[in-house]
């Protein structure tokens, strides 16, 4: 994508050296077949333009409206429980981008968070100064898109070395149990998304998000009201969360319904 039209809008830096990135980007070529096959997934559109005039509020008249509502007020969009997958408008679209009530992630992460020393982690983690709303939109984990085998190499990597693994699995199933796995890895380069820690009740999820690409963006969003000055957490485990995990690198979330230990990043295949 070249970007200045469709690319987020995204004020946030890291507090050090590292590339800021609005949205996932490919991780560099090796050359390999896997990798042609993610460039050519990166680099496809997504066909399923509306043609709506009005505000795309509901799945009968936008084809992938109503997967967001409006708080009480109006002042904020909120992904709805049972949106999933969710598919976004996009510069395709007919609709107008400035009342179109489908577009959430496109329009970049809400403002009001802070990159802070975390004393429950011993680490950097993220943290909101106002209430948010649960549904409520955080920030795309943003980062470089990873093959399998790449993916692996890092995951590997970070063991050995004993850094901090930031490789993120999205598996997606469909209903013929076909699985898309999207591979993400914000340690070199990265959004604010980088930041959230793991918690094992944690107050926001992921969530997959299609706007004008096949490979989805990893939504964060608020499970639950949260009052400012908390620490934003998701749990790494995904839907893989209520397994029992039994070893591994220690859970410094403290939550109650700890398990003791982080869930171990997988992939399939
Ligand atoms: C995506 S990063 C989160 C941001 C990180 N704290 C930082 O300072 O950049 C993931 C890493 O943070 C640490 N971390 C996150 N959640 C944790 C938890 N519940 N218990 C222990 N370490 C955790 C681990 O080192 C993990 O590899």
């Amino acid at each position: 994508m070249d970007g200045s039209e469709t690319a987020p809008n995204d004020d946030y830096e890291h507090p050090d050296e590292l590339e800021y990135i609005l949205e996932s980007v490919l991780m560099p070529s090796d050359d390999s077949e896997e990798f042609k096959c993610l460039a050519d997934d990166y680099n496809s559109v997504l066909l399923n333009h509306c043609r709506c005039k009005g505000a795309c509020e509901n799945s009968e008249v936008c084809p992938h409206g109503g997967q967001y509502e409006f708080t009480g007020d109006g002042s904020e969009l909120l992904l709805r429980k049972s949106a999933n997958p969710v598919i976004e408008c996009n510069d395709l679209c007919k609709c107008c981008r400035n009342t179109c009530s489908n577009r959430l992630v496109y329009l970049g992460p809400r403002k009001h968070l802070e990159i802070f020393d975390s004393p429950v982690y011993g680490s950097k983690g993220l943290r909101t100064t106002v209430n948010i709303p649960k549904g409520g939109y955080i920030c795309e984990y943003a980062g470089e898109l990873l093959t399998v085998t790449e993916a692996k190499r890092r995951l590997q990597a970070n063991e050995e070395l004993n850094l901090m693994n930031y490789v993120l699995v999205l598996n997606e199933y469909t209903s013929d149990k076909k699985q898309q796995v999207t591979i993400v890895d914000p340690s070199r380069r990265g959004n604010i998304g980088r930041y959230l820690n793991h918690s094992c009740e944690p107050n926001c999820h992921i969530a997959a998000v299609r706007i004008d690409c096949p490979i989805p963006k990893i939504g964060i969003f608020a499970a639950k009201d949260i009052a400012a000055t908390e620490e934003l957490c998701f749990h790494y485990g995904g839907e893989g969360q209520f397994k029992k995990v039994t070893g591994g690198k220690p859970c410094l979330c403290g939550a109650s319904k700890c398990t003791g230990f982080m869930p171990n990043t997988t992939i399939d295949g």
